[in-house]
């Protein structure tokens, strides 16, 4: 069974009477590692500083391997619970070793006093974090992802339970990031150390956790494995930015691609758009409408065809097809229902062969206004079909050609 070694009560921080967290419940389990992700200012820091007693709480509780921190001396604290800040800081000159044996402070009293296996411990920390060839060196004098490393060391020194980090790689380049990511999963794995890191890159967070917790103004909003937190429902709400989540199949994970910052829902935000699309026509347009804040659907699109991709990563209903299939009436039924919905139906370009016509078909019957975009100018005129079909709709009342997505924002606006 796992092993509960952090438990997070209802807890309540506040400053004054401004409340930043706001009863937070999480469980922590032996030999995981935990990302926090969340906006600035959602309380990330505050939490840290709650759980080592910098700061006090004003509600529940914080338990850390069965023991409420708040009854915890610092020695005892210091035991569990290793810190690893953003940056360190450090007034005089030590050479990196001094600082690593800062770590064993803890452990170190009137009856154990500072012995052989205290340097052993040391030097072990150095050399799994490669910071040895830096012993005799000054801290100041290394770069910012040298440094971090040295106080990742400190803190293996300090042999805890927890290895708690505040935004480890906020000050470095991403060659250093990465190194120390991998460092600090390769100590999870190797000393089985639980990790708790609060992150702000969420691609590294969703690489290098077992379980994320995204937090946004005190609370846990969503919890669990990567693929369930790293959803764009999740993080464009608490972000307020229009992103793109999708696989990265080079490293089996969840990617974000951040898009745009949500501009101001624009007033005909009740409208519902369904755009009949697909062949890599439509994914801008239907980004663009989505950031918006219109609700949009589309269809029919075969899956793998980039549209497709797009209304997955972006949470957009989408009616689909097999991969490379011509569309079956059980399909467009589907996309009837969409079409039925919607207030407008947009087209994009999409070369009409045999296997969409039946898109088209769809509109015959139709009242409410159809837009078929020809700024990409790819309408296939040459399928005898294609061509009749279109003759027929452009002599409904509700068709129209537009040239552009500005052009039919216009339009829409304006109905
Ligand atoms: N000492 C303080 N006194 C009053 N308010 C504070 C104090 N420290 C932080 N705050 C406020 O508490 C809120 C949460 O701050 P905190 O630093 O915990 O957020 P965070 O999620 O770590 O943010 P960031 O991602 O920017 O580091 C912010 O609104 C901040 O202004």
């Amino acid at each position: 069974m796992k092993k509960e070694i952090l438990k997070i009560q209802d807890l309540v921080v506040a400053y004054g009477d401004k409340k930043i967290i706001d009863g937070l419940n999480l469980s922590i389990y032996q030999g995981e590692f935990v990302g926090i992700i969340g906006p600035n200012g959602t309380g990330k820091s505050t939490l840290v500083r709650a759980i080592t007693n910098i700061l006090d709480y004003q509600d529940g509780s914080i338990w850390i391997k069965g023991s409420l921190n708040k009854k915890l001396s610092k020695r005892q604290l210091a035991k569990l619970v290793a810190v690893v800040p953003q940056e360190f800081h450090i007034e005089y000159a030590f050479t990196n070793y001094d600082i690593v044996m800062m770590g064993r402070n803890p452990h170190i009293d009137r009856k154990h006093r500072l012995g052989q296996r205290d340097h052993k411990i040391v030097k072990e920390a150095m050399i799994m974090t490669n910071t040895w060839k830096f012993r005799d060196n000054f801290f100041h004098e290394l770069s910012g992802g040298e440094r971090q490393r040295v106080i990742i060391a400190r803190a293996i020194a300090q042999q805890p339970s927890i290895i708690l980090l505040d935004e480890p790689t906020s000050h470095l380049d991403i060659h250093h990031q990465l190194e120390v990511m991998e460092l600090i999963s390769r100590l999870k794995r190797k000393r089985g150390l639980t990790v708790v890191a609060v992150l702000h890159d969420i691609n590294m967070a969703a690489r290098f956790s077992d379980r994320l917790i995204l937090l946004s103004q005190g609370k846990a909003i969503a919890q669990g494995s990567p693929e369930e937190v790293i959803q764009e429902e999740n993080l464009s709400k608490v972000y307020h930015m229009e992103m793109m989540v999708r696989d990265n199949r080079i490293l089996g994970k969840k990617e974000v691609i951040p898009l745009r910052v949500l501009k101001q829902k624009v007033e005909i935000n009740d409208k519902k758009i369904h755009v009949i699309c697909g062949g890599a026509t439509g994914g801008k347009i239907l980004e663009q409408l989505k950031s918006l804040g219109l609700q949009v659907s589309a269809g029919v699109i075969n899956q793998g065809d980039s549209d497709w991709e797009i209304c997955k990563s972006l949470n957009i209903p989408c009616i689909e097809a097999p991969p490379f299939s011509h569309f079956t009436s059980k399909e467009a039924q589907k996309n009837a229902i969409f079409i039925e919905k919607s207030d407008f139906i947009l087209v994009t370009d999409v070369p009409y062969g045999r296997g969409n016509l039946i898109n088209l078909e769809l509109l015959k019957e139709i009242k409410k206004p159809i837009y078929f975009l020809k700024a990409q100018g790819k309408i296939d005129y040459t399928q005898g079909k294609a061509t009749e079909i279109l003759e027929q709709l452009q002599n409904k009342k509700n068709f129209h050609w537009i040239s552009s997505y500005e052009e039919f924002l216009k339009k829409i606006i304006e109905k």
